[in-house]
């Protein structure tokens, strides 16, 4: 089946290998000519996954739109998320009318504070039923080291996911499938904001017990508010809650957690970009967290504190105290 993925970046172009080695011929869109011609005549990325040397002979790269997408069942986006829906609107009647969409991305679009079901759909006027979220403990250079993963696909068509899931499911790369959508979305989202506030403390120089109460509350944070915005409580428990969380929030591969270390470690927030390697999309997700939260009621003290730390460079002291209120209250 030719499969088309939008975005070549370190997880687009994993996910791009995970396609291949089940079995698909795959098509990477990309706008840098650099990252299309290493891939279509070297095989490799050597921007965002230099230390893969052969990419499998079924993935190939294209900077073409009309192209990419052609003939397509299924069309994977995987491009940072606020930049989604200004991409993705250049393929817009390009995209076959029985193809299905999936996400790969975990972000909240900044203004509108949509969750990229949203985006998506809205810009490529899709039925839920052609739109499929994937989230879950996925580490981009560990999966390309084809090291085993598990992850969730969600689909409000389970068949539909069933076939997303059938369609990337290699012998280290299992998914799992859900139709709680929202669920997938919120977490994915989520725990990056935790992962820069785990980061930070880690950065800083906290030890265990600091990272597992930003973790535990972090957890509950999002469950609440991904409760409040239709998601499945259970799905918190699973793969794309806790797994990502914990992968997330104790790995220096993730950027989210390395930019908070880099805060923590005194760099500014220009600073921790300057280095980044890819894009942390907790930072831009936070300030919309903190506004789902007021539009659904729900407190989300850990994303008003981060999102202090960010416009205000609060430090990470003060970013802790932040998180509880000075009543004593049940846990
Ligand atoms: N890396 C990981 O481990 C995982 C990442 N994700 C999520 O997947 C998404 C992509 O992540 P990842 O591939 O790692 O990120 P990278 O930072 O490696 O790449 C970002 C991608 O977005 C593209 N992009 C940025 N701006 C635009 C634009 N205006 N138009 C078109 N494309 C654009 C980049 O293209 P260009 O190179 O041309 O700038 C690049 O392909 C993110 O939402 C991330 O949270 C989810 C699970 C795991
Ligand atoms: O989502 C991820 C792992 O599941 C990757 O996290 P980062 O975007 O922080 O690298």
């Amino acid at each position: 089946m030719k499969i088309t993925v939008l975005g070549a970046g370190a997880w687009g172009t994993a996910f791009g290998q995970v396609l291949a080695d089940a079995g698909n011929e795959v098509t990477m869109w990309a706008i840098e000519p650099e990252i299309v011609e290493g891939i279509r005549d070297h095989h490799c990325n050597q921007v965002r996954l230099p230390f893969i040397e052969h990419l499998p002979d079924a993935m190939t790269a294209t900077g073409d739109r009309a192209e990419a997408v052609r003939d397509a069942r299924i069309v994977v986006v995987a491009i940072a998320a606020q930049f989604a829906r200004v991409a993705l609107k250049e393929f817009k009647g390009l995209i076959g009318d029985d193809a299905i969409v999936v996400s790969l991305m975990k972000g909240i679009e900044s203004g509108t504070n949509k969750r990229m079901d949203e985006v998506v759909r809205e810009t490529l006027e899709l039925p839920a039923e052609r739109f499929a979220a994937i989230s879950g403990p996925n580490l981009s250079k560990e999966i390309a080291l084809r090291q085993p993963s598990a992850t969730v696909v969600g689909c409000a068509n389970l068949d539909n996911a069933k076939k997303v899931a059938a369609a990337c499911t290699t012998d280290y790369f299992k998914p799992f499938v859900t139709t709680d959508v929202i669920g997938l979305e919120m977490c994915g989202s989520l725990k990056n904001v935790v992962a820069l506030a785990v980061g930070m403390a880690r950065g800083a120089g906290y030890g265990e017990n600091t990272a597992a109460m930003i973790e535990t509350r972090g957890l509950a944070e999002l469950t609440a508010l991904g409760k409040a915005a239709g998601a499945d409580p259970k799905t918190f428990a699973g793969l794309a809650g806790v797994g990502d969380l914990v992968a997330t929030c104790g790995s220096p591969l993730s950027r989210n957690y390395t930019f908070g270390a880099n805060l923590g470690k005194g760099l500014s927030v220009e600073e921790a970009t300057r280095v980044s390697n890819g894009v942390a999309e907790g930072v831009p997700t936070t300030d919309a967290v903190v506004a789902l939260g007021d539009h659904l009621g729900v407190p989300t003290p850990l994303a008003y504190a981060m999102s202090r730390v960010l416009r205000e460079g609060i430090s990470c002291a003060a970013m802790l105290e932040q998180l509880f209120s000075a009543e004593i209250t049940e846990e």
